[in-house]
């Protein structure tokens, strides 16, 4: 087996993938140059929600699986952040306000009428790796959070220019998020770095987080293909 990469040499090979994240994506282009129709924005959200709902089991799976007390208690953090201390609360509750924001009803978010058979496939499959994979990897494909921060604050700037009709109450999660997802995947990348030592260990974190991009990029191809076609001649 190959040598052990330094610390260095492990963060550059995490770091490196920042390639495959889906800010490039074609339909994440279209969206942030405001060349997409108010439903093609709202099929955005509405599929976004099916990730959103999903994060705080995959994140209770890397828990099952983890046998370290400090790591399990600061990541289930994680959970209260997304489902809030009570009803009404957190970022799932936050993503809803931007699903009326954008003009959709609580109710079919919730619902998942519109969320694509592709989108369901690739969060369902996140979930599943987190299940039956060891808590290091499921932690290392969260590292996408690493290249999340300046692409959700760009996600503002563009849509208030270029979808005023966005009630401005829609922000809030992103505004509650993005001062929360630096120092995340700050401990994220010290968690990988310190428990993935030797080298097998760090080429499967960096497939892990390869893998994610995966999973993001593929429920942008769904919305992707989708846009324009109505239901039913997907
Ligand atoms: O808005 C975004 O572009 C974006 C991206 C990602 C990501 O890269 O996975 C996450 C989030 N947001 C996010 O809000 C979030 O809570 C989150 C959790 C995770 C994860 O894999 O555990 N990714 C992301």
């Amino acid at each position: 087996m190959a040598e052990a990469l330094t610390r260095a040499g492990f963060t550059a090979a995490l770091r490196g993938l920042s390639v495959r994240y889906w800010d490039t994506h074609p339909f994440q282009l279209r969206l942030h140059e405001g060349r997409c129709t108010r439903d093609e924005v709202r099929s955005w959200v509405a599929n976004r929600w099916y990730y959103q709902r999903c994060l705080s089991q995959k994140n209770g799976a890397i828990i099952a699986n983890c046998p370290l007390p400090a790591v399990r208690r600061r990541w289930a953090e994680r959970i209260l952040f997304q489902d809030g201390r009570d009803d009404g609360e957190g970022g799932l509750e936050d993503w809803l306000v931007l699903a009326e924001a954008v003009g959709l009803s609580r109710e079919e978010v919730r619902e998942e009428r519109h969320v694509l058979p592709g989108v369901r496939f690739a969060v369902d499959s996140y979930v599943h790796f987190c299940r039956t994979r060891p808590w290091t990897e499921g932690v290392a494909a969260g590292l996408t959070e690493l290249f999340a921060p300046g692409h959700m604050a760009d996600r503002i700037t563009a849509w208030q220019r270029h979808y005023p009709w966005i009630k401005p109450e829609g922000y809030a999660y992103f505004a509650t998020r993005i001062p929360v997802v630096e120092g995340d995947a700050e401990y994220t990348l010290g968690l990988v770095l310190d428990h993935c030592a030797t080298r097998e260990q760090q080429d499967r974190a960096v497939a892990a987080l390869g893998f994610k991009c995966d999973v993001l990029r593929g429920m942008l191809d769904a919305v992707e293909y989708a846009a324009g076609r109505p239901a039913g001649v997907r």
